[in-house]
């Protein structure tokens, strides 16, 4: 297969993209529409855009395209900042509901296509609400050694997989999440996909702090929406909190989560999705 510089460095200069943040989880979105941009350019143009400082750099980049059913207006390919393609991403998913309100291709309550399945969204001006695809593969509290140390792991996938581990506020302050996240997102309890890495505190009754080691991203990124959606399903199945859920990410901003404990087959995800700025490529940063 071609390498997208040989191919596209010419052919996608000038290419718009919006650059935009939901707490801190910073995403590169394309109008791909016209399919200018062929699929299997996707994990290479991601690994070369999302390169901060050498490029655009971003945790994720995200190719909004034609819908391939009836029930949505757009359906979207979303990469890592690896150039892993990802099921869902609770944060990017807000940020393309608010992007394809913007390009007029969808009213502000609408129906999205991911690989997880369909998503529900409802944009109000910088306020993005998500209905996630049913989570399932819950686990809870089950036994996990990493290295020589012990520790209490929950399972869930929230349209993509999510270990989750509980700490006193004080230790999670001074967690190093790198260090471990990276030893659990590789643990063979995970394999062969690998998940995400969430370390939680409690801090009230309705309130977590959550900090995400990232598939993907392979380092904490300052706030990850499925994590968060994670961290409060199993956070009330241990009866640790009640929903609605305000969980306090590593950026500070705040995501609301909404779930009936009694059934966590509908999760609803709200928070800020920020346009940062609109520009064109250039084919140096392909380079
Ligand atoms: N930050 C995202 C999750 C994106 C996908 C994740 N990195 C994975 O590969 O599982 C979110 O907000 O959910």
């Amino acid at each position: 297969m071609k390498k997208v510089m040989d191919l596209d460095s010419a052919c996608l200069d000038g290419f718009p993209f919006v650059k935009m943040v939901a707490s801190g989880n910073d995403f590169i979105l394309i109008n791909n529409f016209e399919k200018r941009i062929p699929a299997e350019w996707g994990p290479e143009l991601a690994r070369k855009l999302c390169r901060r400082a050498f490029s655009v750099g971003a945790d994720g980049l995200i190719l909004i395209e034609p819908p391939k059913s009836q029930k949505a207006c757009f359906s979207w390919r979303f990469f890592n900042a690896d150039g892993s393609e990802a099921e869902m991403c609770g944060n990017g998913g807000r940020c393309a509901a608010r992007f394809a309100v913007a390009e007029g291709l969808c009213p502000p309550e609408h129906v999205f296509e991911t690989l997880a399945g369909l998503i529900r969204a409802e944009v109000k001006e910088k306020k993005v609400k998500i209905e996630l695809s049913p989570p399932h593969s819950l686990r809870i509290d089950f036994a996990l050694d990493v290295d020589d140390q012990k520790f209490l792991a929950s399972f869930i996938n929230t349209g993509v997989p999510h270990a989750v581990l509980f700490f006193a506020p004080e230790d999670l302050a001074r967690l190093d999440v790198k260090q471990l996240g990276s030893k659990i997102r590789f643990h063979p309890a995970f394999a062969p996909s690998g998940t995400n890495v969430n370390f939680v505190a409690t801090l009230g009754e309705d309130n977590l702090k959550v900090r995400t080691y990232e598939r993907g991203v392979e380092a904490e990124t300052f706030a990850c929406g499925t994590g968060a959606c994670a961290s409060a399903i199993i956070a009330a199945q241990k009866g640790l909190i009640k929903p609605p859920v305000t969980v306090e990410t590593s950026g500070g901003e705040k995501l609301n989560i909404y779930f009936d404990p009694k059934d966590v087959s509908r999760v609803f995800l709200e928070g800020e999705a920020r346009f940062v700025y609109q520009a064109s490529l250039s084919k140096e940063a392909l380079e």
